[in-house]
């Protein structure tokens, strides 16, 4: 297998066939519904909250709610309904979580997507979570994971997720690698590329994008959807604690399996950061998606299938040269 990441590659543009980037289409299908772009911000504490969750779905953009508030995910789903709007939640795997499913199926409170968030997830507890969800829930998508080899994909896929998330410690503020030795931290986009292989299903490219253009090469690489931390953490709308630091305004983003996070020190795999304030969130997505039309026009297509086909050379820390962005 050979082994790259993001920094590593550089996609070969083909000759344009529209006239404007405008007229290129980088919505995309995922489930039953299609959104703006194949881009959701991660379901952790410092990235999604119920407002913000709202607006994106309101504005046509994919999101799924963090598990870390249990008791509230009900009400956000009924509250979601209400407001004719899709509900994505998130659950874990302990024996609370199927006593919730249940719950759920009996008030008739069907979120439209579940996912399943745990840091391991080729496992035979996250098998048998898909199996209680489809039992009791099946008209919900799942999404499970996470996964950093073709063979959890295909289970999990056998067992019923109709996608699944792969990434083992790429992520910002994640400290798996350093403190197991394990994961696709460095090799992220050769992992989800060697994954993408065995899938039968959608994939999410999970942890890693520091760049829009890392977003186009995901989906070259075999992802339907791109989940992001770091990029959306520090924005007006973000969740995370404001910082003023010597004049300048930061914002918190910590990792779901921080210290921060879990409120004691146990098991801890992730860390916090301040990250510089980025004001509007909604600046931000506009820009990926002027951004990802601008790939998809060096690709030299119409929408994003054209990006699933490019050529890519692999030249070692290609991108930075030693630039910051
Ligand atoms: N994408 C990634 O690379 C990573 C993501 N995370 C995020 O951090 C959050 C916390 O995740 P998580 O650590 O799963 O915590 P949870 O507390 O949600 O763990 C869920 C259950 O799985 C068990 N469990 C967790 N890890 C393992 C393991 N390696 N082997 C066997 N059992 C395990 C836990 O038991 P016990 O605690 O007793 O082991 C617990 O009962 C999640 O939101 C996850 O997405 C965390 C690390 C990596
Ligand atoms: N190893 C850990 N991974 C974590 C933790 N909290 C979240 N995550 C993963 O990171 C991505 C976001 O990555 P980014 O590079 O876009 O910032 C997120 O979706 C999770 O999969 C953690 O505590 N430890």
């Amino acid at each position: 297998m050979q082994v790259f990441d993001y920094e590593d590659i550089q996609l070969i543009p083909n000759k344009c066939v529209v006239d404007s980037r405008s007229e290129c289409d980088t919505s995309v299908k995922f489930g039953n519904r299609t959104f703006k772009i194949p881009v959701v911000p991660a379901n952790m504490q410092t990235i999604i909250d119920e407002p913000l969750a709202e607006m994106l779905a309101k504005n046509n953009y994919f999101y799924i709610m963090h598990r870390f508030e249990p008791q509230r995910r009900a009400k956000f789903i009924q509250q979601m309904h209400e407001k004719k709007l899709f509900a994505s939640i998130s659950v874990g795997v302990k024996a609370d979580e199927y006593t919730f499913i249940q719950d759920l199926a009996t008030a008739d409170l069907i979120p439209e997507y579940i996912t399943i968030d745990i840091a391991h997830g080729h496992s035979q507890r996250v098998i048998d979570m898909i199996h209680h969800i489809k039992k009791y829930l099946p008209q919900s998508f799942v999404i499970a994971g996470n996964v950093g080899t073709p063979e959890g994909v295909r289970e999990l896929e056998n067992a019923g997720a109709d996608a699944t998330k792969i990434g083992i410690g790429p992520g910002k503020v994640c400290i798996t690698k350093l403190k197991t030795g394990f994961g696709t931290g460095g090799w992220q986009l050769a992992a989800l590329r060697w994954c993408s292989k065995a899938a039968r299903k959608p994939i999410i490219a999970d942890g890693g994008v520091r760049t829009d253009g890392d977003i186009a090469k995901s989906i070259r690489f075999g992802a339907s959807m791109v989940m992001i931390g770091s990029l959306f953490a520090g924005h007006k709308q973000s969740p995370g604690k404001s910082v003023e630091r010597d004049g300048v305004l930061y914002k918190e983003y910590f990792g779901s399996a921080s210290e921060d996070q879990k409120g004691q020190h146990h098991n801890v795999e992730g860390k916090k950061m301040l990250v510089t304030y980025k004001g509007d969130i909604e600046d931000t997505l506009t820009e990926m998606q002027e951004d990802l039309q601008s790939a998809i026009s060096y690709a030299g297509g119409r929408d994003l299938q054209a990006l699933t086909k490019v050529d890519y050379v692999i030249v070692k820390n290609s991108i930075f040269n030693g630039d910051q962005f």
